[in-house]
């Protein structure tokens, strides 16, 4: 049994990948009408329109009903993590818990797995990461995600029972490495869409793409991370994919801000909460890093986006 926590598009999708498999899925939603809704219409009709969900998935609305083999995926957004796992601590203690959701919280600074280990400290923490969209997971294309795990056998247990014959899951034990390039990249993808937004040219979002890569690395590394972590899916090849699509929301948001345009406020863009929360963090590390320093002020209104350019092209000239 695998049950996902948190039935916004990435749980969906998901939750029907892993069904259409085989075995039986739980689908947990916080929000009642949402598990009626879901149990009505056999589809999420809001986050992942037109995906029928297989008669294995059920929605569910209370935590109680998760049996205590289930493997736990933990599919909200980051900003909610915590909150989740405080007020349902019993649900979880001693619980396999893969996050799904790529973050830093704005109050701790601190990523999904370390969130976890803070909230509730005998649970096992994994993480699952890497370049994907919902859409593509729920239509079956062909994805490559990152399970981090520090224990090695949870680690290969999650990666076999997770993995699909679409849906290929690399291991690693590195958390660290996971849980940040999968949290910094959005911030990353922010500024492009900025760039691009404001007609600023794909050779300043190649620059920003790699410098930002630079960024992600000192503080990862800087944390513990392995350098190899940041090169695979869940850091370069989740910033490829994120920096360069409008099917990704962070980017979509960026073209917002850089053409001077409103932005749907229901759509959850994680790499705007980051931003400031990795920025707390690299001040307490002493660490440099402009492109999330300008994404931050930005959006804090303390600058435009030509102002932002400027902050970032003024600033001493430095090896690479
Ligand atoms: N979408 C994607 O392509 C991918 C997303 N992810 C990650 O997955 C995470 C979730 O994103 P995604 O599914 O896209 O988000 P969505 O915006 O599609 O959905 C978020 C879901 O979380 C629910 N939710 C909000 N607050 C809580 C809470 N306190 N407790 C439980 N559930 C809550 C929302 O319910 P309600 O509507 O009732 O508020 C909604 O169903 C993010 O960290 C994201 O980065 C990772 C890879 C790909
Ligand atoms: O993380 C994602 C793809 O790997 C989804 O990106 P967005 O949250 O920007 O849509």
């Amino acid at each position: 049994m695998i049950s996902v926590l948190g039935a916004g598009a990435f749980g969906t999708a998901v939750a029907v990948s892993l069904a259409r498999n085989g075995g039986s899925v739980q689908l947990w939603a916080h929000d009642p009408a949402h598990v009626e809704a879901l149990r009505q219409a056999r589809e999420n009709v809001l986050r992942l329109p037109g995906v029928p969900l297989p008669d294995n998935v059920e929605p569910i609305e209370r935590l109680d009903d998760v049996p205590p083999e289930a493997v736990i995926l933990l599919a909200v957004p980051m900003q909610t993590l915590r909150h989740l796992l405080q007020d349902n601590a019993e649900h979880f203690l001693a619980r396999t818990l893969v996050a799904c959701c790529k973050g830093m919280d704005l109050k701790t600074h601190v990523g999904p797995v370390q969130t976890i280990s803070d909230c509730v400290p005998t649970a096992m923490p994994a993480i699952l990461t890497g370049p994907s969209f919902a859409a593509d997971i729920a239509h079956g294309l062909p994805t490559a995600l990152t399970l981090a795990c520090r224990d090695e056998r949870v680690g290969k247990a999650l990666q076999q029972s997770l993995t699909t014959p679409n849906l290929r899951i690399y291991r690693t034990t590195d958390t660290i490495g996971a849980e940040l390039g999968g949290a910094l990249k959005n911030v990353i993808a922010i500024a492009c869409g900025v760039v691009i937004g404001a007609r600023l040219g794909d050779s300043a979002r190649a620059a920003l793409m790699t410098r930002g890569y630079a960024e992600m690395q000192r503080m990862a590394l800087r944390l513990g991370a392995k350098p190899e972590t940041l090169a695979g899916l869940s850091g370069f090849g989740d910033l490829a994919l994120t920096c360069t699509s409008e099917g990704s929301r962070n980017f979509r948001f960026g073209l917002s801000l850089g053409q001077g345009e409103p932005f749907d406020t229901d759509v959850t863009v994680e790499g705007a909460a980051t931003a400031r929360a990795a920025l707390a963090r690299a001040r307490e590390l002493g660490i440099e890093m402009p492109i999330t320093g300008a994404v931050t002020a930005l959006l804090d209104g303390q600058v435009d986006v030509r102002q932002a350019m400027d902050m970032l092209l003024s600033r001493p000239l430095k090896d690479e």
